[in-house]
């Protein structure tokens, strides 16, 4: 009979927008299961170079070794027969075969948590991400917090001028806003607060 790692897999989504602490929530669930000494093994697309090639890394410069890949397949080239727990970060950034690759990790007793925008600059939803929220058991939607208004922000604001779905990119490029700040063109940064709190 296969021996299954765990006696159930399940699939957890952290969705949401650019700054809304998907990542800070990915690396906190990874560290709490290898506190619980489970087996873990975390993947982002190689095409998200913008902090670290290897590093998962938040926009608070928390850090996760993790290993880069092309295409979703590649995880099965990697996988340990002993791994647990997989984590993916940017799922966005893989095409729809990425579904199926989740639902084939849980189906073999694996629980998949996966981290990534729910919508895209314009406020589309962000293919794989509705497949993924519709097969998923536990999901989770961040919020980040507006830099026009201080609303709760549930969108991606692009500042840098294409019409590409994907450019990569953090601050500089956007930034989190409410749906009533939002606006689907890319528009100009807004202005940083004058008042700093924080020592740098
Ligand atoms: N507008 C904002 N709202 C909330 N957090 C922000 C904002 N701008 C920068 N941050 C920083 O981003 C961090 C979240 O980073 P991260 O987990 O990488 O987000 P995500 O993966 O969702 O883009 C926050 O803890 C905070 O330090
Ligand atoms: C909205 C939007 C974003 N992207 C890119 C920009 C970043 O490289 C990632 C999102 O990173 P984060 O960890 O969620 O901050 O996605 C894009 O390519 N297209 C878009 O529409
Ligand atoms: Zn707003």
């Amino acid at each position: 009979m296969q021996q299954f790692p765990n006696d159930i897999g399940w699939i957890e989504v952290i969705c949401g927008s650019m700054f809304s602490g998907k990542t800070e929530e990915l690396i906190r669930r990874i560290k709490r299961a290898v506190y619980g000494k489970q087996v873990v093994q975390v993947f982002k697309p190689k095409l998200d170079n913008r902090y670290d090639e290897t590093q998962v890394v938040s926009h608070s410069q928390l850090k996760l070794t993790s290993i880069p890949i092309e295409r979703a397949e590649e995880i099965f080239h990697h996988l340990s027969p002993k791994t647990q727990v997989v984590g993916i970060d940017e799922v966005q950034f893989f095409g729809s075969e990425v579904v199926a690759v989740c639902e084939a990790l849980a189906t073999r007793g694996i629980r998949v948590i996966v981290a990534g925008l729910d919508q895209d600059y314009q406020g589309r939803p962000f293919e794989p991400m509705p497949q993924l929220l519709a097969i998923a058991e536990y999901v989770t939607k961040q919020l980040a917090i507006c830099v026009v208004c201080g609303n709760p922000a549930n969108r991606s604001q692009r500042l840098v001028d294409s019409g590409e779905r994907v450019v990569v990119g953090a601050a500089g490029a956007y930034e989190a806003r409410c749906r009533k700040c939002h606006r689907a063109e890319p528009t100009e940064a807004t202005p940083p607060q004058t008042l700093d709190l924080f020592e740098h």
